[in-house]
C-alpha cells in the first residue's frame, strides 16, 4: 500500500509512522509513505503557500495553486489510482469501518491542512473525501493524517502477528474490549479474576466476551445500539447486568 501526504510538514507524518508494527510494515514494505510539501511548489521568491481570507477574518487560507501542483506531483508519482482525503473538523467521523473500507485500497493521498485551512475551490476540485478523526480542533491535518496512517497500516495483511491481529478483533465487531491482567497473580492492587487462571478456554472466552459485552454497555451504549448482537451475547449482557445489581 502507498500513501501519500501533502504537508508542509511532510517529516513529521513519516516520524509517526517509523515506530512499532508500522514502521514494521515499512521495512517489510508492506507500507509505503512519501512527502509532498506544497512549499516545493510554490512560485515566487517567497514561495507563499496561504494567503489572507476574503471577506476579512482572522488567520490566512492555504493557496490553491502549491496544494494542486504538489497533488499533482503525487499522482504522478505512481499509475495506480488514488483516492484524495482531506483532514478536517468539517470531515465525515473517522469510524474502525471507514478504517477498514480505506485499509483495502492499494493507494491514498491525504492532505493537511494549516491555517484556517484550505482554499474551498481546492478541495470541491481534487477531494474525494473529508475526514475528521474527532470533534476537535489541531493546529493542522498531520496529527490525524498520522492517525488514519497508523489504523490503517495496521488491517493490511502480514502487518500485524497472530497475537497482535487478536486484540484487532476484539474492536472489530464494535464492541471495547474486555480487561487485560498480567503477573503478579497477588497484588496490593487487588487479584487476578479467578477465572482466567482456570485453564477453562470456554469459560474465558465467554468471561471476556461478557466483559466486553458489559463495560460497551456502561461506557458506550451508544455502540452497543449499533452492534448487531446474538441471542448467546444479550443473555450474556443479562447477566452482567444482574451481577451488578448483586
Ligand atoms: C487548523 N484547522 C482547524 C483546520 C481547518 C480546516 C482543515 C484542517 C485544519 C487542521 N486542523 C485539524 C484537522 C483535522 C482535525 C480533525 N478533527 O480531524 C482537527 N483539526
Amino acid at each position: 500500500m502507498r500513501i501519500d501526504v501533502i504537508s508542509l510538514f511532510p517529516e513529521f507524518v513519516a516520524q509517526c509512522a517509523a515506530f512499532g508494527v508500522v514502521g514494521r510494515a515499512g521495512e517489510r514494505g508492506l507500507l509505503s509513505l512519501h512527502g509532498w510539501n506544497p512549499r516545493d511548489y510554490a512560485e515566487g521568491n517567497y514561495r507563499r503557500v496561504d494567503d489572507r481570507p476574503f471577506g476579512g477574518g482572522p488567520g490566512m487560507v492555504m493557496l490553491i495553486e502549491p496544494l494542486r501542483a504538489s497533488l499533482r506531483a503525487a499522482r504522478d508519482a505512481d499509475p495506480a489510482p488514488a483516492k484524495v482525503i482531506y483532514l478536517s473538523p468539517q470531515g465525515a467521523p473517522l469510524t474502525q469501518a471507514k478504517v477498514r473500507e480505506l485499509a483495502g485500497r492499494e493507494r491514498l493521498i491525504l492532505l493537511c491542512g494549516r491555517y484556517e485551512g484550505v482554499d474551498e475551490r481546492l478541495i470541491q476540485a481534487e477531494v474525494d473525501e473529508e475526514i475528521s478523526i474527532g470533534d476537535y480542533v489541531l493546529s493542522g491535518g498531520e496529527l490525524a493524517a498520522a492517525v488514519v496512517v497508523d489504523a490503517v497500516a495496521r488491517l493490511r495483511e502480514g502487518v500485524l502477528n497472530d497475537a497482535e491481529s487478536a486484540v484487532q478483533d476484539s474492536f472489530e465487531d464494535g464492541l471495547l474490549d474486555c480487561p487485560h491482567y498480567t503477573r503478579p497473580v497477588e497484588h496490593e492492587l487487588g487479584p487476578v479474576p479467578g477465572v482466567l487462571m482456570s485453564g477453562n478456554h470456554a469459560q474465558i472466552a465467554r468471561w471476556r466476551r461478557m466483559q466486553a459485552l458489559g463495560r460497551t454497555w456502561q461506557r458506550r451504549p451508544d455502540l452497543l445500539d449499533e452492534a448487531t448482537l446474538s441471542k448467546a451475547d444479550r443473555k450474556l449482557l443479562a447477566e452482567f447486568r444482574e451481577q451488578l445489581a448483586v
